[in-house]
């Protein structure tokens, strides 16, 4: 059983926020929200959209109001987006509000998962390695400073990552 109010999911773009943590939801019977379709929904429009008419930055100030919303709620599981670590606010309202959990995943992989997505912002356009090496370099420790565990993802299919992450979650939540 989760003891916390709320389990959160950071972690790098292909880690597999969205779906592990709809598997996850299912599993413990808990509601699953995902920060970015309810910008989606609330917004009317696509957050590539969001980001080519207002900038990153717009795209930012609307990710940390609907976090602070969301987070408030109790006992459902938050699929953040990859960016939601870098503004301190996001890490304190992340800590104090619920368990943190982090999908850690390698740059290798990444570009393996992603190999087909092209709506994605943050890795649009040339050098899509370089762009996750730097994205790595700048976050992996953010992710890592807040979280109360960590998943280290590897190469398999989500079939077998979702039980692992269950696994992992239950002996956290025996221990706490
Ligand atoms: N072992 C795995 N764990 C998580 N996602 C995986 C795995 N193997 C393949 N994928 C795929 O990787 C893609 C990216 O996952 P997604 O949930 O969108 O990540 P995030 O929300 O963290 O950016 C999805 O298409 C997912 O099906
Ligand atoms: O890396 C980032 O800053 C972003 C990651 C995306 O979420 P995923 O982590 O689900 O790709 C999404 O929030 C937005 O495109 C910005
Ligand atoms: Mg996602």
């Amino acid at each position: 059983m989760n003891p916390s109010p709320n389990l959160f999911l950071v972690g790098p773009t292909g880690a597999g926020k969205t779906t592990i943590g709809q598997r996850l939801a299912a599993h413990y019977g808990l509601p699953f929200v995902d920060l970015d379709v309810e910008i989606e929904a609330r917004c009317g429009t696509t957050i590539a959209a969001i980001f080519e008419n207002e900038g990153e930055a717009g795209f930012r100030a609307r990710e940390r109001a609907h976090l602070d919303e969301f987070s408030l709620r109790n006992g459902i599981v938050l699929a953040t987006g990859a960016g939601a670590v870098v503004a301190p606010e996001n890490r304190e309202i992340l800590m104090s509000r619920g368990t943190v959990f982090m999908l850690g995943v390698d740059v290798e992989e990444q570009l393996d998962r992603l190999q087909h997505d092209r709506v994605r912002p943050m890795i649009a356009g040339d050098d899509r390695r370089g762009r996750l090496e730097h994205l790595a370099h700048d976050r992996n420790h953010l992710y890592e400073e807040i979280a109360d565990l960590i998943f280290r993802g590897r190469h398999e299919g989500v079939d077998d990552a979702a039980p692992r992450a269950i696994a992992l979650l239950d002996r956290h939540w025996k221990r706490h």
